[in-house]
């Protein structure tokens, strides 16, 4: 048999602290308009718990409902990674609840993201510091038989997420910026945010104007009437 979903690769690059940091305060929806739009995930992976994430991606692949790569995981991470979970959609079992949460916030995982359930959604939720992202919740505990991967490139909720991917999630939802791409999307998200500020102020000022409006209705050929 080829090790194919069997396989675990121990480390990974990790993104640089300066550039990790670059991307603290940056808001999730302004980073996914550098990306063209296109790099969110799922939106029915949803926040479980509150708290921005901005870290690098530790990628965990498992079949529905069981957690063996999971645990393994627990004595690999380093501080500041997220955890991303691929499992096969798991809504009707769940890939992990509360004690794994804490123990891996002991071990200094920043962040969860989990293409599937959880369960001890409410204890997950007063946990500080660890933000949780997951479709649903159920009461089904996960099995424990593996197989799975470590430290593969994943696809969750639509997107590819490979090791040391920068994963950011806010209140709007979760994007994965590709580590290679993502000094030049932290200074191009940065710029856009330069330019909100701009386009605010103008707002307020009531001197804010859309010449492409009335652009994009002659292109239409919009018929107007006056009544
Ligand atoms: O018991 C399990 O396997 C999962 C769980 O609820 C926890 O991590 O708290
Ligand atoms: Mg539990």
């Amino acid at each position: 048999m080829s090790t194919v979903n069997c396989r675990i690769v121990l480390d990974f690059e990790r993104p640089s602290k300066e550039l990790l940091e670059k991307f603290k305060e940056l808001p999730v929806a302004t980073l996914d308009d550098s990306m063209n739009r296109m790099s969110a995930m799922d939106s029915g992976i949803h926040a479980y718990s509150k708290g921005k994430l901005a870290g690098p991606a530790f990628t965990i692949k498992v079949p529905y409902g069981d957690n063996l790569m999971l645990h393994k995981s627990v004595d690999m991470i380093k501080p500041g990674d997220i955890l991303v979970i691929q499992c096969e959609n798991s809504l009707n079992r769940a890939i992990f609840g509360s004690l794994l949460v804490n123990n891996l916030k002991e071990k200094g995982a920043r962040g969860i993201i989990v293409d599937g359930a959880i369960r001890d959604s409410e204890e997950i939720s007063q946990i500080e510091g660890i933000p949780v992202y997951a479709r649903c919740t159920s009461p089904n505990g996960p099995w424990k038989n593996g197989p799975g991967e470590i430290n593969t490139t994943i696809a969750v909720g639509g997107q590819i997420v490979r090791p040391g991917d920068i994963v950011c999630a806010d209140q709007d939802g979760i994007v994965v910026v590709p580590q290679e791409y993502a000094e030049e999307i932290a200074a191009e998200t940065k710029e856009k945010e330069e330019g909100e500020k701009v386009v605010l102020a103008q707002m307020l000022a009531g001197k804010f104007e859309r010449p492409w409006v009335e652009q994009a209705m002659e292109k239409l050929k919009v018929d107007v009437k006056p009544r």
